[in-house]
């Protein structure tokens, strides 16, 4: 039973935490990561939630672009100082839950701690990272990352921004030829960090050897204004996340020693000598780790969202589900069932999948540190579908947990559409969905081709080596699993054969692969999504604890792989995995799967455990009372101080006193 049963909620949601037939705090610690972890993060949160500083003067939707971006600019700053003062690693903090709505459109140092301090553990050597992590450690250096540029994001061979060795000097020479060639997007650029960590391409004695990042002090240490030779600025308001002092840079023949080029992996020497990585990607590296970590981010996005429009749900009355008697609580209808339940589910994938792919990180990266690649592709290709797929689901279950709960959605004071801003930026950031989809499209087909050629494939894709063979009606988890192997490799054996026979007709490969990329995408987003069901059936087989949250476990499993089925049913039908009465009979133990879910939904959602001031919704409060909550946030709004308003008099009034000169 849930431990929180005994604070006050309106009748709807004690009715509904009634009914839990599981033990809430059980399943809070599985989600949190063991026990210790629910307790660390609860007094963590306990820290952060006394702090006054971290209240807004008034509701950051009123205040202007620049004072929201002082505010949470303030607000990060209080942080580092208040976890340095508790003597806690600021870390630990970002990577609770605790810290979630505390900066409520973006933080300014957010590239900083994620993007910015992983670039210079993981691309400088030893003396480059003793010396700038003791400045970064004792905030003389804070710093972004600065890849994107006004004319390329994704194709990074096409950067503009160059770094130019003078062997004299022994410089590097960083310069922004074109308009196109100015830095535009990273976080913090625009008035917050001093240093960036820089993608320029790399030449020596007039070759160019690529993208290569180098340290770059931009701003002076003591009066923050920017240096000779680089001009900076902030790009302006955004579709959402506009305190995150998304900035421009441009480099004016801008000079650099050559010990701030991050030298881990490649290296330049005095003499001019260009040493090469053991692996030509490695200086992508930042960008794997970060594409992991958004896995785990959206997943806690999406966590939020449904805790507001379950709670919400079970507090809505509307319409008449019989006629005459009272109205139902929305949650009983169906439809608002197959809104909800399904994302409840897909937050349980996405967890899974992430614990899996972060494993899975560390694994591969003290392998390589020993000197073997070999598992590179696969790390890259695993990042990049968990990250297209999670910001995709993440960012779609948003909006559905948005339109489920109606006009009231809608509102600002819901905080969905700061939950939706934050979720569908993260299918452009960090690599565009479509073009990480073509990069696991790539590694899918070699893996087939190179199973075509008698080699045997390993890891994710072991199953493209020979024809799967599921055994028909079939229905279990397992039976289900090699359904979506079926599907998937039949996916992949047209794609692949009609490349061929585009090639055959006399197209280039490269032509070819581009009037595929349709049926490529859709091979990798169903590779990628058979990966999340086994992590999710093969994490549920060993979840160990009481069987109530177990039966939870699976009962959210089966949803997950039910509606998979249900919404790609044609690909299973078309690969034969699947009958068409195999379908309907999973489409209909995914309709009693919702009946039986929905007297537990209050419950898992509160599992998640966020308090009032994290989920910042009216709608999705502990103790639902949400009216009441809309109306008083609604009296905040400055247009309320007044009865009539002064554009009353500047322009209504003016026009209503004119009135019409003719019936026009
Ligand atoms: C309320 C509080 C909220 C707080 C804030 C919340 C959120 C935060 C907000 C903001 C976001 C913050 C950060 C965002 C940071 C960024 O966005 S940084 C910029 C990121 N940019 C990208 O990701 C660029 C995407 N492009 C690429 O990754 C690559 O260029 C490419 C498209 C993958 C292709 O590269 P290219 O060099 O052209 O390679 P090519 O196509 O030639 O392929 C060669 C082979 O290399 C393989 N490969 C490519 N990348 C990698 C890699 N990373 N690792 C390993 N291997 C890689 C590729 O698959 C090819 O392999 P083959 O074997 O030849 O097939
Ligand atoms: C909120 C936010 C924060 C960011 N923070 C940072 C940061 O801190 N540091 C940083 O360096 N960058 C940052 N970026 C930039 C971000 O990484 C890029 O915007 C992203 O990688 C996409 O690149 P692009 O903008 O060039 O898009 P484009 O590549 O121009 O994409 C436009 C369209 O073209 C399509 N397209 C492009 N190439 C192909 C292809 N090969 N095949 C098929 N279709 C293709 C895409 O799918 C998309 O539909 C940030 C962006 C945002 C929105």
């Amino acid at each position: 039973m849930s431990s929180h049963e005994t604070r006050p909620c309106v009748p709807d949601l004690k009715k509904e935490r009634l009914k839990c037939d599981f033990n809430v705090e059980e399943l809070t610690n599985l989600i949190d990561g063991g026990k210790e972890k629910t307790a660390l993060r609860r007094k963590l949160r306990s820290v952060i939630s006394s702090e006054s500083a971290y209240i807004d003067p008034i509701p950051p939707e009123y205040m202007s672009h620049e004072d929201q971006f002082s505010n949470e600019l303030r607000k990060t700053c209080h942080t580092a100082m208040l976890m340095n003062k508790q003597n806690i690693d600021i870390k630990t903090l970002q990577l609770s839950k605790a810290y979630i709505g505390v900066l409520k459109d973006g933080d300014p140092l957010w590239v900083h701690y994620h993007v910015f301090i992983p670039s210079i553990t993981g691309q400088s050597d030893p003396e480059q990272q003793k010396i700038w992590m003791e400045k970064i450690r004792t905030w003389k250096i804070f710093g972004t990352y600065a890849q994107t540029e006004l004319g390329h994001g994704t194709f990074l061979r096409g950067l503009e921004t160059t770094a130019t060795y003078d062997r004299e000097t022994r410089e590097f020479i960083l310069n922004s030829p074109t308009i196109t060639a100015t830095k535009w997007w990273p976080g913090g650029l625009g008035h917050t960090v001093n240093f960036a960590a820089v993608m320029a391409q790399l030449y020596v004695g007039g070759k160019c050897y690529g993208p290569h990042m180098f340290m770059v002090q931009l701003r002076d240490e003591n009066t923050h204004e920017s240096l000779p030779g680089v001009t900076l600025g902030e790009i302006g308001p955004r579709f959402g996340l506009n305190t995150n002092g998304n900035g421009f840079l441009r480099f004016d023949h801008y000079r650099i020693p050559r010990r701030n080029m991050l030298m881990k992996h490649a290296q330049v020497l005095e003499d001019g000598t260009y040493v090469k990585p053991s692996h030509s990607k490695l200086s992508y590296g930042t960008m794997v780790r970060v594409r992991v970590g958004i896995v785990r981010d959206t997943c806690i996005q999406l966590q939020q969202a449904v805790t507001i429009a379950t709670r919400y749900s079970a507090v809505r009355h509307q319409s008449e589900l019989i006629p005459g008697e009272p109205e139902p609580q929305i949650l009983d209808y169906q439809t608002q069932q197959f809104k909800i339940l399904p994302q409840i589910s897909s937050v349980f994938a996405l967890f899974f999948a992430a614990n899996s792919v972060i494993d899975a990180y560390y694994s591969v990266t003290a392998q390589m540190d020993l000197g073997d690649m070999s598992l590179l592709p696969e790390l890259h290709a695993l990042s990049s579908g968990l990250k297209a797929l999670s910001a995709s689901d993440a960012s779609r279950g948003v909006e559905i947990c948005r339109l489920s709960c109606g006009g009231h959605g809608y509102l600002a004071s819901s905080n969905f559409p700061r939950l939706y801003t934050q979720t569908t930026c993260a299918i452009t950031y960090e690599g565009e969905n479509t073009v990480l989809w073509l990069q696991v499209a790539r590694y899918i087909i070699k893996s087939y081709r190179s199973a075509q050629n008698g080699n045997n494939l390993k890891h994710s894709v072991s199953y493209l080596s020979k024809q799967p063979r599921p055994v028909r009606g079939d229905l279990s988890n397992n039976g289900l699993l090699e359904a979506f192997k079926a599907a998937v490799f039949k996916l992949v054996s047209d794609t692949e054969g009609r490349i061929q026979r585009v090639c055959a007709k006399g197209q280039n490969y490269h032509m070819a692969w581009n009037q595929c990329s349709l049926q490529l995408l859709k091979c990798a987003e169903a590779h990628t999504r058979f990966y999340v069901c086994e992590q999710f059936v093969r994490k549920v087989e060993m979840a160990k604890g009481t069987e109530n949250v177990k039966k939870i476990l699976k009962n959210l499993c089966r949803l997950y792989l039910t509606h998979h089925v249900s919404v790609n049913s044609g690909d299973f039908l078309k690969s034969g995995s699947l009958s068409q009465n195999d379908i309907a009979v999973l489409e209909e133990e995914m309709c009693s799967l919702l009946e039986v879910l929905r007297p537990q939904a209050v419950s898992i959602v509160d599992a998640f455990d966020f308090d009032d001031g994290q989920l910042n919704s009216c709608l999705g409060c502990w103790d639902g009372d949400v009216y009441q909550r809309l109306y008083d946030e609604a009296l905040k709004s400055p247009l309320n101080k007044t009865d009539v308003p002064e554009a009353y008099y500047k322009y209504l009034r003016p026009l209503m006193q004119v009135g019409l000169k003719s019936s026009l």
